[in-house]
């Protein structure tokens, strides 16, 4: 009789506390009650389920915090305009500050709000995802990754790092969420086009996984970003005293990989059914990885994969923009300048979609529609010590070539010879389409020559579209890594600044990969993605 009753008021006492838990993740289908175990202080302290002012007087005493907040109940409309509005004033008393320092500061007012009351923060990130979305994400993640040792308050995500070398299975089971459905993981090596960024790397996960909770509708209880802290090589970092990584060169080789494949094993044994996405690995580990695991586990590189999805659409749609059918596709010159992961996946999903048009024989012989540079300038046949995964792309010599083309040849040159279609850089170097080269690109053999400046962040572009309107024109088709404004051309006009970001393909893969259970992620998926 006594155990009955216990059970029952037990029973009675998790249904009261489950109806105090906010929704589980905004935009995600809350499947039951969620029971909370915290009490007071606590629960104020967990960005889960603090619900700030907004506690009704009845939960403030079911759940003891009755005393610990002001008297008065704020609704969540109530906290939700106060924030937008602390966020407008702020950017009103910021304006003629440097963009830098105002897009930190929203960073900053952002980041405390996901810190203490994730509920509030999610809404305000979906409802507003075009004005927030440069912040919490590229440009601003990168200067927030430059900065992180700085700006450091709080964790976020897991760190596992060389040292933890035998204790990852374990470790594994610190996270505290009980199941996780989307993995993004960097090892800091190639962060956007700022290079090796170290431990100060994990902003890009934490970022990626916003875009997901906001794009995907994935439950933000469900996301972890993670850092692998191998080392790092930037001199200065392992100088900076408040750098938080481990202060020791990268490993490499078979000591890299035995880190990664334990983690991996980690993962794979607490969440079999995770969807691991590699982020900003510099390009041997991104392919070597990507061809490690890929067949084994549910994952993809993004910086490979979702960026090559995202161009070949930028692709296909400069075939459309220019009023030709799709399968002129084949006859796009395309101009690529930059054999890094980024250019290469680029370049090996071009060449799939190519093989896949009508006229083209099965190993598409005889027909090159690419031409390739690196920091080398344009690479041919002639060049010595080739990664094959480039090599596939070099140009050769003789009748069917463009005359006078030679190894090395400058950007300029080719744009002038080729006369290109499209001109797409992932080369992370600024400003490399000069003048010169756009003017060049007046002369394509395409009524609407296509620029695609890819690199990350704002200042890795390869050229602003101001620049592109004012010296290719006005029939220009522009698309960018990072966000640029639309130009205002003559009789009123808009030279648009697309977009060409992974981010438009990432959530999509990943919540297709969730929805459908798919125990891989193949090549023919992320096509799929790119032509629809
Ligand atoms: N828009 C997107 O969605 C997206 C996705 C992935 C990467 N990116 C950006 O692309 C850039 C490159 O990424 P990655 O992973 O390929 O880097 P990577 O380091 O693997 O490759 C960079 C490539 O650029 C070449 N390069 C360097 N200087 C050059 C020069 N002066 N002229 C011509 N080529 C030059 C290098 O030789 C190398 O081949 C980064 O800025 C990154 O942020 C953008
Ligand atoms: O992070 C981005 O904005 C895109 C891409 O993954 C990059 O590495 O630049
Ligand atoms: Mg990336």
């Amino acid at each position: 009789m006594w155990r009955q009753a216990a059970r029952r008021s037990a029973q009675i006492r998790r249904r009261l506390l489950s109806s105090s838990a906010p929704a589980a993740g905004a935009g995600a289908a809350v499947p039951g009650p969620c029971i909370v175990h915290k009490r007071g202080t606590d629960i104020l302290h967990d960005p889960w389920y603090n619900k700030d002012t907004a506690f009704p007087l009845t939960e403030r005493d079911r759940l003891g915090l009755r005393g610990l907040l002001p008297p008065r109940v704020m609704s969540f409309e109530q906290q939700y305009e106060r924030f937008i509005n602390s966020y407008r004033s702020l950017e009103n008393n910021t304006r003629g500050e440097p963009d830098s320092i105002v897009s930190l500061a929203k960073w900053r007012i952002l980041n405390r709000l996901h810190d203490r009351n994730e509920t509030l923060y999610y809404r305000v990130l979906i409802d507003n995802i075009k004005d927030f979305a440069p912040i919490i994400y590229t440009p601003t993640v990168g200067l927030v990754c430059e900065n992180y040792s700085g700006l450091f308050r709080r964790p976020r995500g897991m760190y596992f790092s060389a040292k933890d070398k035998g204790e990852m299975m374990s470790m594994i089971y610190n996270w505290p969420a009980e199941k996780v459905d989307m993995i993004v993981v960097t090892d800091g090596s190639r962060i956007l086009g700022l290079g090796d960024l170290g431990v100060q790397g994990i902003g890009i996960p934490i970022g990626k996984l916003d875009v997901y909770v906001a794009a995907a509708g994935i439950n933000p209880q469900k996301v972890l970003p993670i850092m692998l802290d191998v080392g790092t090589n930037n001199a200065n970092l392992l100088q900076d005293k408040l750098y938080l990584g481990l202060r020791q060169p990268r490993l490499e080789g078979e000591e890299y990989l035995s880190v990664v494949d334990e983690f991996m094993e980690a993962v794979h044994a607490r969440w079999p059914k995770a969807v691991v996405q590699f982020e900003d690995f510099q390009m041997k580990w991104a392919f070597e990885t990507l061809q490690r695991y890929r067949n084994r586990f549910c994952m993809f590189n993004d910086d490979v994969q979702g960026t090559a999805g995202v161009a070949l659409a930028g692709l296909l749609g400069a075939v459309r923009a220019q009023g030709r059918p799709l399968t002129d596709f084949t006859k796009q010159k395309i101009v690529v300048v930059g054999a890094g992961s980024a250019g290469i996946g680029v370049l090996s999903m071009a060449k799939q979609a190519m093989l896949r048009m009508p006229g083209i024989n099965r190993n598409g012989e005889g027909h090159n529609q690419f031409w390739v540079l690196d920091k080398d300038g344009l690479i041919t046949k002639s060049r010595k010590g080739l990664d094959p995964a480039v090599a596939r792309f070099a140009r050769g010599f003789g009748p069917d070539e463009v005359q006078d083309l030679h190894e090395g040849a400058s950007l300029v040159e080719v744009v002038k010879k080729v006369k290109p279609h499209v001109l797409l850089g992932l080369s992370g170097v600024g400003g490399i389409f000069n003048e010169d080269v756009l003017k060049a690109m007046k002369e394509s053999d395409s009524p609407r020559p296509a620029i695609f400046a890819m690199s990350n962040p704002t200042t890795k572009a390869e050229c602003t579209s101001e620049d592109v309107f004012k010296y290719v024109g006005e029939n220009a088709v522009f698309a960018s890594g990072s966000p640029f404004n639309n130009v205002i051309l003559g009789n009123g006009r808009k030279g648009y600044a697309n977009q060409a970001n992974n981010m438009y393909l990432f959530p999509g893969i990943g919540l297709g990969a969730l929805l459908s259970g798919a125990r891989h992620i193949s090549d023919g998926m992320l096509q799929a993605a790119a032509e629809w």
